[in-house]
């Protein structure tokens, strides 16, 4: 029934659209009527505000003038006005602040300002409508409270005018000096009133409740066949919502009685011609309903409006009491655990040894320097003039040898030096507490969006990286080396610094072991699939619709950000929180980090059933707030595949079994020369850098998880959307290695995606290529992804949708 009424609201448009070339004609004269009402505010404001102010200067000296009668001053007098704007400014001046409101009158002039602004320009700043109210409020209450004291303590008359004097006089009479709480309640009721319970502002500020009024409202006007209010659900409604009542009250009586059909009460028969009075109505209502449609400073008005009333939207407001975990939960060590362990005899044997090796092989020192770091010094020499440093680097094995130590690396030359680094493990390793890290004032203090610390670095410093810049971590590690206790590291640090209404895990666990612990953390910091039992996923099934379901979130969250014209995640939640989006079609977003502690065994029973998604997500996922950090203890290649590693720039690799597959994770050598216990390297680009892991123990993670778990959560985890069926068969696509690309595959995918349409011919015709390399290039856009699978005669379906969506993926690849 109420999609037959929207058909009414068709027609009714119809209508007012043959209405339209009048009123545009009209419009013109009432601009330039505004222009000229504009202008003529204005220079009251300007009247008001020189009056006004040139009376501070004056003083009272034009008094004795403006007392004169009409007749008098018409006849002029030998004493010369002093105010600025004559004797009319010194009679205004007089009157406003003299005789009535004294200086509260003031507040008249931005009023007469904003006021041309809003008829001259339609810019309003601040509602005119609630600031007029407040002027007139504020000018009496203001001039009564200063007369208080101009009455009590004989202070300069104008301060509170006429008005705020004699009904001081008068109130002083009645109640003494008690007249100043009559005063003071009169403000409190305001206050109360206008800033809290004002029943139009509530219907602003309150969109939903609004909206269930309004419905209600609709509700009671749809006349059934028996004649009570039928209910319409809210689908129906939203089609119908711009031009409801007055129509359907207008159309009952006219419509249903020559029909004669009772069951079908509001139809299309309102189209006819000759219902000239009906149509006429109609299009009055659907030119009411068309003004009102927001415009972008209307939706400003009203959001300043709702930000007003209620203040910024605060996330957290649904978990009010939550108390972020106390550094008082990760345990304390010695002193002596966390200074150097380091002895000068060991600086100078080892300075000595490497002295002495590379003297072996030809090579001269200039100078020598350590800096001593948790698990290694670093030894940074300075060769004598004309040594290559390749044959420096070439020497690691039997720097090795002779220091007889561990996790000797060299680094070649320093990033921004001219020296060339040498890592030589201590004998004696220092352990990195958490406390240390997380309690330390540059971790506190990181205003990063998804801030992490893993350790310290070499020179001991607190290493703080940003999550959300990285944007997604690749992590390797042999068994026991340390990643169980990184991953760890890297949850805690998150969870230390972020509320839970601003970010997500979904953790996955083949193994079910190692982030079991942070179950407790269901309700606050946990997402998962609507069906699921357990909110840590465990099952291979189960992480590939998990998967696929992140991908859906992340469809929807682009569309959401185009809707709202925002760039990426941080704009739109700024947006949201200005209260600038609407709230029924809008939800402020979370971040999600995706945690998969190893992808070995998800690679080895689901392929590239998991290897499509992840890759997916790594390429988009960034904007839209989805963060992947994934763990393997075998980065071999058919684990960490080309599509994978090429889609994670930043890795961090414990200790590795074997230079190869200290190569497969950071493209360079030597994970395999790491010491094990946290001890690490991580790559972002270019740059490789040593860190030691801080150490966070089980105990203090169960704690942690307890702390929070104990408090207030969530009804539930956070629920992510149901994957497609669709999405979950569309996975088989070829291998492809984004290094191996053809040179115009860029240009080709921009073609399809400019166009929609991915064709071979189209890409053969605009980048004039022969009909196999199209083919070729066809086929790779399918294997990154862009365009769908063949479809016999059709072109293929171009699965991105817009180019900025693209140029994200391009630049990834
Ligand atoms: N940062 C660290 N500082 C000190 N000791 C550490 C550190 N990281 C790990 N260890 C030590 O190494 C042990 C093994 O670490 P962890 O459980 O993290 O290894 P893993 O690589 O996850 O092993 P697996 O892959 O078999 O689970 C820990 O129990 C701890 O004793």
């Amino acid at each position: 029934m109420a999609k037959k009424i929207s058909n009414t609201a068709s027609t009714l448009q119809l209508n007012f659209e043959q209405d339209k070339p009048k009123r545009k004609m009209d419009g013109a004269v009432l601009y330039r009527i505004q222009l000229i009402i504009a202008a003529f505010l204005f220079l009251i404001g300007t009247l008001l505000l020189v009056s006004f102010g040139s009376s501070f200067f004056v003083g009272v000296s034009d008094q004795s003038e403006v007392e004169r009668g009409v007749v008098d001053t018409i006849k002029g007098s030998d004493i010369p006005i002093k105010n600025f704007a004559g004797l009319l400014g010194a009679k205004i001046a007089h009157f406003f602040l003299f005789k009535t409101f004294g200086w509260s009158t003031l507040l008249l002039i931005p009023l007469f300002y904003l006021s041309a602004l809003k008829v001259g320009f339609k810019k309003e700043i601040y509602s005119l409508e609630r600031l007029s109210w407040q002027v007139l409020f504020y000018i009496l209450w203001f001039s009564l409270l200063a007369g208080f004291f101009v009455f009590s303590l004989d202070l300069p008359h104008s301060i509170g005018g006429g008005v705020g004097y004699f009904v001081n006089e008068k109130l002083y009479q009645l109640l003494g000096y008690l007249s100043i709480f009559v005063i003071g309640f009169g403000g409190f009721v305001f206050l109360v009133l206008f800033y809290q319970l004002n029943p139009k502002k509530a219907v602003v500020a309150a969109p939903l409740a609004a909206e269930e009024e309004e419905e209600e409202e609709e509700e009671s006007l749809f006349i059934d066949e028996d004649g009570p209010a039928v209910h319409v659900d809210n689908d129906d409604l939203e089609t119908f919502r711009p031009i409801v009542p007055p129509v359907v009250e207008e159309i009952v009586p006219v419509v249903v009685a020559p029909v004669e059909i009772v069951p079908e009460p509001v139809v299309a028969e309102e189209k006819k011609e000759d219902d000239l009075d009906f149509t006429y109505k109609v299009a009055d209502v659907a030119d009411e309903v068309i003004e009102e449609e927001p415009t972008p400073v209307s939706r400003e008005i009203k959001a300043n409006d709702l930000v007003e009333q209620f203040g910024l939207y605060d996330p957290t407001a649904d978990l009010p009491k939550y108390q972020f975990p106390t550094i008082d939960l990760l345990k304390e060590y010695d002193q002596k655990n966390q200074t150097s362990q380091v002895t000068m005899d060991e600086l100078k044997a080892n300075k000595e040894k490497i002295v002495e090796t590379l003297l072996n092989y030809g090579i001269g020192i200039q100078k020598i320097e350590a800096t001593i770091g948790p698990t290694v010094t670093l030894y940074e020499i300075v060769p004598k003039a004309g040594v290559r440093v390749s044959k420096i680097t070439s020497l690691e094995d039997d720097l090795s040898l002779s220091l007889a130590a561990m996790g000797v690396r060299i680094i070649g030359q320093m990033p921004g030096k001219d020296t060339i680094g040498i890592e030589v493990a201590n004998k004696n390793r220092e352990m990195v507490p958490v406390r240390a890290v997380i309690g330390s004032e540059k971790f506190q203090k990181s205003t990063f969006d998804l801030p992490i610390t893993l350790g310290k670095t070499i020179s001991n410093e607190i290493f703080v990286a940003d999550l959300a810049k990285m944007p997604h971590l690749l992590m390797a590690g042999a068994t026991g080396q340390g990643k169980s206790v990184g991953l760890n590291m890297l949850l805690t640090s998150l969870i230390y610094k972020k509320h839970p209404a601003t970010l997500k895990f979904v953790l996955v666990d083949p193994k079910k072991v190692e982030l079991s612990l942070f179950n407790k953390l269901e309700r606050h910091f946990l997402a998962c699939l609507p069906d699921s039992a357990e909110a840590i996923i465990t099952d291979t099934k189960k992480v590939v619709s998990t998967l696929n379901s992140l991908c859906k979130e992340m469809d929807l969250r682009y569309d959401k950000l185009k809707d709202a014209g925002c760039r990426n995640i941080k704009e739109y939640n700024q947006k949201f929180i200005n209260r600038r989006l609407n709230p029924n079609e809008h939800d402020f977003m979370p971040y999600i980090v995706l945690v998969i502690d190893e992808l070995a065994d998800l690679m080895l029973t689901a392929g590239k059933e998991v290897e499509h998604p992840i890759a997916r997500l790594a390429q988009l996922a960034r904007a839209i707030g989805i963060h992947l950090v994934v763990a393997t203890q075998r980065p071999s290649v058919n684990v960490i595949t080309g599509t994978i590693k090429a889609n994670f720039p930043a890795r961090l690799s414990f200790k590795v079994m074997s230079k190869i597959d200290s190569r497969t994770i950071l493209d360079a050598g030597g994970a395999d020369q790491l010491v094990g216990m946290g001890d690490m390297l991580l790559s972002m680009g270019s740059e490789v850098i040593r860190l030691q892991c801080a150490f966070v123990d089980t105990p203090e993670v169960e704690d942690i998880c307890d702390f929070i778990g104990n408090q207030q959560g969530y009804t539930s985890a956070y629920l992510l959307p149901e994957p497609d069926s669709e999405e979950m068969g569309g996975q088989d696509r070829g291998d492809f290695d984004p290094s191996d690309r053809d040179s115009f595959f860029d240009e080709a995918a921009r073609l399809v995606v400019m166009h929609q349409q991915g064709s071979t011919s189209l890409i053969q015709r605009k980048l004039k290529l022969g009909y196999n390399r199209a083919g070729r290039l066809i086929d790779q856009l399918e294997a990154a992804g862009i365009v769908g699978s063949f479809g016999g005669s059709k072109a293929r379906e171009v699965l991105v949708k817009s180019e900025t969506e693209l140029e994200e993926i391009l630049k990834n690849l």
